[in-house]
Formats: C-alpha cells, sequence, structure tokens
C-alpha cells in the first residue's frame, strides 16, 4: 500500500498524542479518517484538527465514541458500524494507558486496566475488524507497542505485560494475515511527547527515569512520520528514530548488555 489516498484509516486513541498524529498524517495523504475514543468532547475536537489537515473536501473524517477495554462487548459495537460504513483499509490500535511505579504499589486496578485496555483492547479490536478486512483481500493493521514492548524497564511491569503481549500476538497474527493480503506491523516508539508521558510522569519511580532518560522523548508528529515510512516499506518492528532503531538491534543482539547497561543507572539512581 503505498498509496492512502481515498483508503479508511481506523484509529483507535486517534483523539490524542501518537494516534492522533498518525490521523492527521494520514488525512495529509488524502485518508477518510475514523477516530476512536471514549471521551466524546475530545474526539470532536480531534476531528476538527484532523478535518483541517485533509487536502479534500471530500475526505470523510469520522467519530466513533468506544471504550476498547470493555472486552468481547465491542464487537457488537463495531459490527455494527461496519454495516453501515466500509471496512478499514488500514487499522491503527493506539488506544492505551502506562501507569508506572514500583511493582508492590501497582494496584490490582490499574494492572487490570492497563491489561484490558492494551492488550485485550488491542485483541478485541482487531479480532472484531479482521473478518471484514480478511474477506476484502487487503489491509493493513499496526499495533502499537513501546521500546517496553520488547526491553524489561524498571517500573513498567504491568505495562510491559501487555506490551510484550502485543508484539506476541501480531507476530503471531502476520504469519496468519499475510495469507490473506493483510500486512500487520507492530510500532515501537520511545517516550513520546504525549499527554500520556506527563499523565505517568506522577507516578514513574526516579529509577524509571533515569532508565528512560537514555532516550530522548520524541515528537508524535515524529512517531507518525516514521510509522508511514516503516510502513512503505513493510517493515514488521517499526522503530522511530536512530537512537530506537539502534538499541533495539543491539537488545535483539545482546539483551544482557542492554540490561546491564539499564541496572547500572538503575543502582546509581536507587542510592540517593
Ligand atoms: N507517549 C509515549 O511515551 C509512548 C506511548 N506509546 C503507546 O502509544 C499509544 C498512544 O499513547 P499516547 O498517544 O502517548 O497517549 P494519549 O494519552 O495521548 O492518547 C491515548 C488515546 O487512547 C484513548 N484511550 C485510552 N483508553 C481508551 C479506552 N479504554 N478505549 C478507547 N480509547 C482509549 C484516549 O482517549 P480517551 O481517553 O478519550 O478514551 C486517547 O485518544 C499507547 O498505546 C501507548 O502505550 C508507546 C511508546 C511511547
Ligand atoms: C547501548 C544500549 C543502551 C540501552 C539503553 C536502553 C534504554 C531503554 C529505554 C526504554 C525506554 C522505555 C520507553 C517506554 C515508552 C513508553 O511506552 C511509555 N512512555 C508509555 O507511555
Amino acid at each position: 500500500m503505498t498509496s492512502f489516498e481515498n483508503r479508511w484509516i481506523y484509529i483507535t486513541g486517534g483523539s490524542s498524542g501518537i494516534g492522533k498524529a498518525c490521523a492527521r498524517l494520514f488525512a495529509g495523504e488524502g485518508a477518510h479518517i475514523v477516530l476512536i475514543a471514549r471521551n466524546q468532547e475530545r474526539l470532536a475536537r480531534a476531528k476538527e484538527e484532523v478535518a483541517a489537515a485533509c487536502r479534500s473536501p471530500n475526505q470523510e473524517v469520522l467519530t466513533l465514541p468506544l471504550d476498547v477495554s470493555q472486552g468481547a462487548r465491542i464487537r457488537e459495537t463495531l459490527g455494527k458500524w461496519m454495516r453501515e460504513h466500509p471496512a478499514p483499509d488500514v487499522l491503527i490500535t493506539s488506544a492505551g494507558v502506562a501507569y508506572p511505579n514500583y511493582f508492590e504499589r501497582i494496584p490490582d486496578e490499574w494492572f487490570e486496566r492497563t491489561i484490558d485496555t492494551n492488550l485485550k483492547g488491542t485483541w478485541y479490536t482487531v479480532h472484531s475488524l479482521y473478518p471484514a478486512m480478511k474477506q476484502r483481500g487487503s489491509g493493513y493493521i499496526v499495533m502499537v507497542s513501546s521500546m517496553a514492548g520488547y526491553i524489561g524497564v524498571f517500573g513498567y511491569t504491568a505495562y510491559s505485560a501487555s506490551k510484550f503481549g502485543i508484539i506476541g500476538f501480531a507476530s503471531c497474527l502476520r504469519s496468519e494475515a499475510e495469507l490473506h493480503g493483510i500486512t500487520v506491523s507492530v510500532l515501537c516508539p520511545p517516550d513520546t511527547d504525549t499527554p500520556q508521558l506527563h499523565e505517568e510522569e506522577k507516578t514513574k519511580p526516579p529509577e524509571t527515569k533515569a532508565v528512560s532518560g537514555t532516550v530522548k522523548p520524541v515528537p508524535p508528529q515524529f512517531v507518525a512520520r516514521e510509522l508511514l515510512k516503516g510502513m512503505r516499506k513493510r517493515r514488521f518492528l517499526i522503530t522511530p528514530g536512530l537512537e530506537g532503531t539502534l538499541i533495539e538491534k543491539i537488545n535483539r543482539h545482546f539483551p544482557n548488555l542492554v540490561y546491564t547497561i539499564n541496572q547500572a543507572q538503575v543502582k546509581r539512581t536507587a542510592h540517593h
């Protein structure tokens, strides 16, 4: 898929941060956009921004209010929507939450919310929309994971359980989906300057900050551009930025080295 003109792009988490940046970028490429998230006011505001980024008045920007953490129940909402709208050519699952903290300080409620939104939310969204994409025999699914989806970082026990899970899910689905003309990729951004990053600062332990500090936060627009480049090259693992790409390679070949460097930073911080 090299041109996105008149394609239908569905984006969960499309009302903020990385999802919204992707929506604006694809709107600029001439695509129709469906923004999916919970809060209706934020959806409405994002819709205006995305509409302003469109290059033709014929492009549609629609909003679909949905809580993806509702499990199998979301199938009903998405099924109903699909009876009235075209199937996605591209599905981007960016809806997600992060609550970094020391393992014992992560409340059960936050662990469950993290798994329900990030992992199960991705599962049920893809599971609901996949049949229509398969039937058409083409399409692209991008699941948003994280650098914390392949490196275990201090403080991200719950979050990484969800984000490693997404990479496992995508790795298997990729193999099945290819037989039906559907490409699957995972996007693994470093810290990205979004409302979520500011929110997580509230509980982020200093050890987590020390390790994450290795990579400077990037703007969401940068992540969106890197995603588009990665999709054009049909990369499975899309790692925005030179640092992210390098660290992923190093981690793949020398995971113990990465662990040792990170752990030295953790220990230096913990002594203060
Ligand atoms: N920012 C970062 O540093 C990084 C983020 N990521 C990942 O990127 C993705 C997007 O993060 P980011 O843009 O920073 O976050 P934001 O908080 O800016 O945006 C999150 C989006 O997800 C939506 N959302 C959250 N929960 C639900 C839900 N239960 N159902 C439907 N929509 C939901 C939000 O809308 P609403 O609340 O209205 O539902 C919002 O649109 C996440 O998966 C995150 O883990 C990965 C690497 C780095
Ligand atoms: C030569 C080798 C050096 C090794 C350094 C390794 C550094 C790892 C940094 C990982 C940072 C994790 C970012 C998580 C982003 C995220 O998903 C959250 N912000 C959620 O919103």
